[in-house]
Formats: C-alpha cells, sequence, structure tokens
C-alpha cells in the first residue's frame, strides 16, 4: 500500500490521507456517541405539584356510591396526598391527579419514571400509576372518559422514595377499552400527548388512612432513541464509502486526463528531438558550403550500395581546373559562389542514385551506383560540357577535368578512388577541360 501510495500522484495521496483521517474520525464519532448515549445523552422532564401546577384529587364518593375522602395538603416542596378509605363502594379508591401545563406532552421516546413518592404510613405501600394521553382519533375532548388510560397496576412504593417504573410496563386500561373498544392500531399504548398523570390506590386496599408524600413524577430519556441514533450513524457511514470512491474515481479521471496530455506533450517533444536528431545527422553528413556529401556521408552511401548488392560501380572523380586564378582574381567568397554553384550544377545533371561527394577543396567525386564504366564515361563527358557551357559569375570562363574509374570485385574502394584519381591527374596534364577513363 505504502508503494502504491508513493507512486500515485500527489493528488491521490492527499485524498488517501484525507480518507484515513476521515475514516478516524468516523470511528472516534462513533463510539464517543455510542458510549455517550449509552451513559449520558439523557434528558428529563419533571412535573411537581408546586409552581402553580394543576393538582387534584378524587375519590369513590363521585360515583355516588362511596365514602371514601381523599385530601391534599400543600407544602412548599411537596404534598400530603391523603385517603381515608371506607369500605362501601366496591372497590374503595382515591386519585392524584397532576395536570401537564402545556397541551400535552410527548414521552413517546422516554424510558422509564421515577416516582418521587414516600409513604410514610407504610400501611398501603402499592399504588397504580396512570398517564392519561390524548389519543387522536378516540379521544374527544368534551368526554374526560375518552382520554387513553396507559397504566400499571400494583406498583410497590420504594421506601428510598424513588420509585422507578419502566414506560414499558404501561398497558391500556382494560376498562377503558371495554368501554370505547378501540380498533386495533388504539388499542396498544400512546405516549405521545399525555396530559395528566395519575397515581391511584390499588384495588385490594385495607380500610383507614393512608398516606403519601408526593414530591414530583419525572420522566427520564435520551435525546434521541438508540434506533434513531444507530440510523445516523448507518447514514454517516454510507455517505462516507459512497462519497469516497467517488472522489477517489473522479481524482483517477482527472490524473488519468493529466497523463494523456503529459503523455501528448512528451510524444510533442520526442517528435521535434528527432527532427533535430535526423537534421544533425544530415550535417553531420553533408559538406555546409555546397550541400554535397562529406567524406562521411560518402562512407554511409557506400555502406547503403554495398547492402544494395547493385554491381557495377563506377567512380567519377572531378575538378575545377585553376581554382586557384579565380580566389586569387576575384577573391575568396567569389570561389564559394562557383562551388556552390559548380555543385548545385552537377547534382542538376545526376540522377536520384548518383551521389556528389566534396572530397576536400574544388575536388569532387562521384558515386554512380549500377553503371559501368562506360556510362559513368558518358555522364562524365556530358557534364563536361555541360560546366564548360555555363556561364559562370564574374564571366569567370569554367572548365573541369574528369577522371572515371569501375569498381572491380573485391577491390578496395579505396583503390577505385585512387584509380579515377589517376585518371583525373592525367586529364589535368593531357590540358584539362576532358575525362580520362581508367579501362
Ligand atoms: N573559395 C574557396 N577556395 C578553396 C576552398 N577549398 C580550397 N580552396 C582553394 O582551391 C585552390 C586549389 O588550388 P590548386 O590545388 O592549386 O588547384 P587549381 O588551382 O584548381 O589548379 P588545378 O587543379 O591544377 O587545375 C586553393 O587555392 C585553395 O585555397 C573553399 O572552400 N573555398
Amino acid at each position: 500500500m505504502s508503494s502504491a501510495l508513493s507512486s500515485s500522484s500527489p493528488l491521490i495521496r492527499k485524498l488517501i490521507v484525507y480518507a484515513r483521517l476521515t475514516l478516524v474520525l468516523l470511528i472516534i464519532i462513533t463510539v464517543v456517541l455510542l458510549t455517550w448515549h449509552r451513559f449520558g445523552m439523557t434528558r428529563t422532564y419533571e412535573l411537581t405539584g408546586r409552581e402553580g401546577a394543576l393538582v387534584r384529587v378524587e375519590d369513590d364518593r363521585s360515583t355516588g356510591k362511596g365514602a371514601t375522602v381523599a385530601t391534599l395538603e400543600r407544602t412548599d416542596k411537596d404534598f400530603m396526598f391523603g385517603c381515608d378509605i371506607v369500605q362501601m363502594f366496591k372497590w374503595p379508591y382515591c386519585t392524584l391527579a397532576l395536570s401537564v401545563p402545556q397541551m400535552g406532552v410527548d414521552l413517546s421516546d422516554f424510558s422509564h419514571m421515577t416516582l418521587n413518592i414516600t409513604h410514610p404510613s407504610n400501611s398501603a405501600p402499592m399504588m397504580r400509576v396512570r398517564l392519561i394521553n390524548f389519543d387522536d382519533g378516540m379521544t374527544e375532548v368534551s368526554n374526560w372518559r375518552s382520554f387513553k388510560v396507559n397504566e400499571v397496576v400494583g406498583i410497590k412504593v420504594d421506601p428510598s422514595g424513588k420509585t422507578v417504573v419502566p414506560l414499558n410496563w404501561f398497558g391500556v386500561a382494560q376498562w377503558w377499552k371495554d368501554s370505547f373498544k378501540p380498533a386495533v392500531e388504539h388499542s396498544s399504548v400512546n405516549l405521545d400527548r399525555v396530559i395528566r398523570m395519575e397515581i391511584a390506590t390499588p384495588t385490594m386496599i385495607k380500610p383507614g388512612l393512608h398516606t403519601y408524600r408526593v414530591k414530583s413524577f419525572q420522566m427520564h430519556g435520551k435525546w434521541i432513541s438508540k434506533t434513531q441514533l444507530l440510523g445516523a450513524l448507518v447514514a454517516m457511514w454510507i455517505l462516507f464509502s459512497t462519497a469516497w470512491p467517488i472522489a477517489f474515481a473522479l481524482a483517477m479521471r482527472r490524473e488519468l486526463k493529466d497523463n494523456n496530455t503529459r503523455l501528448a506533450l512528451l510524444a510533442q517533444i520526442n517528435r521535434a528531438l528527432e527532427l533535430e536528431s535526423a537534421e544533425l545527422a544530415d550535417q553531420a553528413h553533408t559538406d555546409p558550403l555546397t550541400g554535397a556529401l562529406n567524406r562521411l556521408g560518402l562512407r554511409d552511401a557506400l555502406m547503403r550500395t554495398s547492402m544494395l548488392l547493385a554491381p557495377p560501380m563506377s567512380i567519377i572523380f572531378t575538378d575545377i581546373d585553376f581554382f586557384k586564378n579565380i580566389n586569387d582574381t576575384f577573391g575568396h567568397q567569389v570561389g564559394d559562389d562557383v562551388l556552390r554553384l559548380f555543385s548545385s550544377r552537377i547534382t542538376a545533371q545526376l540522377r536520384s542514385t548518383d551521389k556528389l561527394v566534396r572530397w576536400g577543396g574544388e575536388e569532387f567525386l562521384i558515386l554512380c551506383e549500377s553503371t559501368d564504366v562506360a556510362l559513368a564515361t558518358a555522364l562524365a563527358e556530358k557534364l563536361r560540357a555541360a560546366l564548360a557551357g555555363d556561364s559562370w559569375p564574374k564571366a569567370i570562363p569554367l572548365t573541369a577535368s574528369f577522371g572515371v574509374a569501375q569498381h572491380r570485385d573485391a577491390e578496395e574502394i579505396g583503390d577505385v578512388i585512387e584509380r579515377a584519381d589517376e585518371q583525373l591527374y592525367r586529364a589535368k596534364h593531357a590540358g584539362r577541360n576532358r575525362v580520362q577513363t581508367d579501362v
């Protein structure tokens, strides 16, 4: 991975580093949130009898058949709920109800409640707890009985003063179901709009006075449910695991594009270098003044000719007559002009397979492939006549002498050149402006 990383582009490397950091960050966030949710992230809703809360008591006298008396006595911190049970009604009872100040509170996401209640007389440590809910679809505001009654019966009052009741212990009171016969969707506990919390005496209670010191009802829950938290975490991980490959793919695409651009540029540079090196190679094989081949060029031409195996081959050696006089009379510059013109005029007469080589000074050599000595002599004669008939700078009456020789089997190339040179020498001595052939 590290070698792959080091061979990637800076952008990809940066992305991988960011992805690793994000991964570590996500792991930390996940662990922190889950731990926080497990041990904290709590919220509490407390309902007390203080601060003008609506608190009321009720007893079985309201049925018209009982004589039980419920009393309520407020102090600064709490209130005393008394219930003097008289065994007259079939199921004597007292109820204490604390109304929620608003139009109802949503306790759906709460997990349990703490009843801050003590039972000084300790004669009836049991009680029932009710959460009265406005059930949309069942409850009619004008009918107080139609509010859904969620209750737990038989709760034992904890001597510590804090009785904990999980909310999943609650069920819908059977008498409420019998009375209103709710549809299935309205038959289960619903705590999304609790408007009142109640405690009441249990069904089987002994006659006599029972007192409960009530401080508050506390509901406990998490800011968000575990399901919501897990949903958010899963969404976060899905986002990461999809966003990262997309970002990576986009970066790869960009890198590919950059690479292609770089490759195209390199190809261009390469082509330019190839052209340049071809030009340099040409220059290395060419005489700069006349454009004819130099001796290096001749070597290459000979190698190519031998590879073609195209005998016979002839050499024509030529030299401008009295060239020194031209230099001496008209200057070196005119001499150069004459050399250039001499070279181009000969080239114009040659076939594409013939090669003109500047051998040195005003001496030129013509390499004639697939040419026997007779043909080469005829070519030399044609050149001689043409050059002698041409007009030259400063009206110089220019002529040239020629020596011709044909290459023999297994002969060294230097030897055939030497034989042609000898013939040139003969032509010079015979009076110049002529062709001499080695026969
Ligand atoms: N302008 C010019 N002159 C050159 C160049 N190379 C050689 N020469 C001259 O060519 C002359 C050759 O003279 P010679 O070898 O005496 O020959 P020639 O005068 O042609 O006499 P023959 O060959 O005997 O007819 C010399 O003066 C060289 O300096 C060149 O590149 N440019």
